[in-house]
């Protein structure tokens, strides 16, 4: 917190000083103009030193006409890099809504970003084979403190897999972890260390919680680490590993300023020291090969690091990456998707009875009508199995609410750079734009996620549950009516169909979605049949902003407040179970 606000304070600084800076060039013109009276000399010296420093502080990079327009920030040169520190991705969001542009070229000092605001153009450029997501080499060695010669082998060996049969090693090992019955077991451990700890509430009093979205975390960070890293040695068992993880995944940002990094970003700096030590005896032990129950995951990930020449200690380093790829997003999503149900009573009435009856589960209330026999009940409460394929289908409405939370929740920045002069194309609104080798291009989720003309223009920035229910053609065409758009339905559902990136997009798309969908799914299936959240208090509930992109938590302080997770009335002794 502390530290943000430093950084905070520091582009005010910045700000100010830009702005004294232009305000004091042109003070000083009336003064050059008395000395041309006294001095041609310094008359001439003091114009070229305002000149200069005018055009150094107003310069910006040059700009070809079929590139996206260029949209010039209200600081010279450094105004765009002040508005994303402050307003991180909301601050594309804010140049969307005020320029209307489909997409804009913002000048950073002498460099230049594109940004796509309309979801054809995203589209277009995301499935462009000339994008490259080139993060890794970028912040690598500052925030995961990797030695520069750790980048090289893993960037140089992974554009010669690349070159060799089209697929870095790295996406080999997505393909086969994210697939089959890897993907099963996976799957199958995590919704089983799940169903534990929902097992475990007891009837009555169940558990108290600081807030649903600490419980949701420690259980999910608990069950998806068994998941990973194995039942052997799985480094996430001891709670202050857990803990220290958290901690450096929520302030690893300040890494990135590469400076005395101990003193400038200490609670990432000591949190990811914490990790690395238990991560270190894990890799020098080789348990990520020799336990059957670790993940393909950790283990395909390990076995191509090792196959590049990297030591124990840099795999260890390199790995803390993964409890972020695999809980950053993960957690959130869950945490809006079920905090939502129980604060619309509404909607969860009629979520249990859609689970209930897919299910072919009596509800208790049923259960007591005289017609059911009392050994009905008890067989019915023995056990419930939630399966994992088919229930989206059999759940429209949950399914859509899973969706729902997605689109609100998610403000991914998909960043790509352009590898060869790239055009994009957007048929609809015969928009062409022209994107330069070697830029950077964002891809801003939340500026097409909320975009009116394509979710309403009521209630795109509002929680619908059942927006995602039907996308039939006449849903299309209300929506045109409420947007106002002109064009059919079909080409609603289109757009709408390209506004929807939660994970990303093209070559280097989530490779988890599915494990995602269907997990999710179950989890709140379970949760709102069998359980009540009580306490959860709408007025507490507020979604923060996220400052790397990805799926925003709630605000600190602004969790729902605490909560009691306890047996739903009816349902008590339970055994849940997912398969
Ligand atoms: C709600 C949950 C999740 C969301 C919203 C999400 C979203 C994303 C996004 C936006 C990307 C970047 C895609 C791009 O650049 O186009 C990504 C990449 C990735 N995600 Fe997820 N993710 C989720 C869960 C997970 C989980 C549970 C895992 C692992 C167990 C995972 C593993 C990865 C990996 C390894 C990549 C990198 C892919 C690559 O570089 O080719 N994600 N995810």
């Amino acid at each position: 917190m502390a530290e943000n606000q430093a950084t905070e304070a520091l582009f005010d600084v910045a700000e100010q000083l830009l702005e004294w800076g232009i305000f004091m060039l042109k003070c000083l013109i009336p003064i050059i103009w008395l000395q041309s009276i006294f001095s041609p000399f310094q008359f001439l010296v003091l114009s070229v030193v305002v000149l200069l420093g005018y055009f150094l502080l107003t310069l910006s990079p040059p700009h070809d006409s079929a590139e996206p327009p260029l949209v010039k920030p209200k600081i010279p040169v450094l105004g765009h890099l002040i508005g994303l520190a402050r307003s991180q991705v909301s601050y594309y969001s804010h140049i969307s809504t005020q320029t209307q542009l489909p997409a804009a070229t913002l000048p950073i000092a002498h460099r230049k970003v594109y940004v796509l605001f309309d979801p054809i153009l995203q589209q277009a450029a995301i499935k462009s084979k000339d994008m490259e997501a080139q993060s890794f080499e970028l912040f690598a060695s500052q925030i995961f403190g990797l030695t520069e010669n750790t980048v090289h082998k893993i960037v140089g060996r992974d554009k010669d897999m690349e070159s060799s049969h089209g697929t870095t090693d790295m996406e080999q090992v997505f393909k086969v972890a994210f697939s089959g019955d890897r993907l099963s077991k996976l799957i199958n451990t995590k919704l089983g260390a799940l169903a534990d700890t929902l097992n475990a509430i007891s009837d009555g009093q169940g558990v108290e919680a600081e807030n649903l979205f600490q419980w949701l975390r420690e259980t999910v960070s608990r069950a998806t680490s068994k998941a990973l890293w194995g039942e052997k040695a799985n480094p996430y068992l001891d709670e202050e590993v857990m803990e220290a993880q958290w901690n450096f995944d929520t302030h690893m940002d300040n890494l990135l300023l590469g400076f005395l990094p101990s003193i400038v970003a200490r609670t990432a700096y000591y949190a990811r020291k914490r990790v690395n030590a238990a991560l270190e005896p894990y890799y020098r032990a080789h348990y990520d090969q020799d336990d059957p129950t670790v993940s393909e995951f950790v283990r395909g990930r390990a076995r191509v690091l090792r196959s590049y020449g990297l030591p124990d200690d840099e795999i260890a380093k390199h790995e803390v990456s993964i409890m972020i790829a695999a809980t950053t997003n993960a957690i959130p999503t869950l945490f809006w998707c079920n905090a939502r149900m129980f604060v619309h009573p509404g909607l969860l009435a009629e979520i249990r009875d859609e689970v209930s009856s897919a299910l072919a589960v009596v509800l208790p209330t049923i259960a007591e009508d005289e017609s059911n026999s009392k050994s009905d009940q008890e067989e019915v409460k023995k056990e419930i199995k939630i399966p994992l394929v088919g229930l989206e289908a059999k759940c429209p409405l949950l399914a859509s609410v899973h969706k729902e939370c997605l689109r609100l929740a998610s403000q991914a920045v998909t960043a790509r750079r352009v590898l060869a002069d790239t055009t994009v194309f957007n048929p609809d609104g015969g928009q062409t734009y022209l994107l330069k080798a070697n830029k950077d291009v964002i891809m801003p989720a939340k500026v097409v996620h909320r975009n009116p003309a394509i979710w309403g223009a009521n209630d795109a920035d509002t929680f619908n549950p059942r927006r995602f229910l039907d996308t039939s053609e006449q849903q299309g065409k209300q929506l045109e009516k409420e947007s106002g758009s002109g064009g059919g339905g079909e080409k609603l559902a289109r757009l709408r169909k390209a506004a929807f990136v939660p994970f990303g997009g093209g070559r280097f798309l989530c490779p988890a979605r599915k494990a995602v969908y269907m997990e999710n799914v179950a989890i709140m299936a379970a949760v709102a049949l069998g359980f009540e959240v009580v306490g959860l208090d709408e007025g507490c509930l507020v979604m923060g902003d996220t400052g790397r992109g990805g799926i925003a938590s709630p605000l600190e302080g602004m969790e729902g407040a605490k909560v009691n997770i306890r047996r739903r009335e009816g349902w008590e002794g339970v055994v849940w179970s997912f398969g």
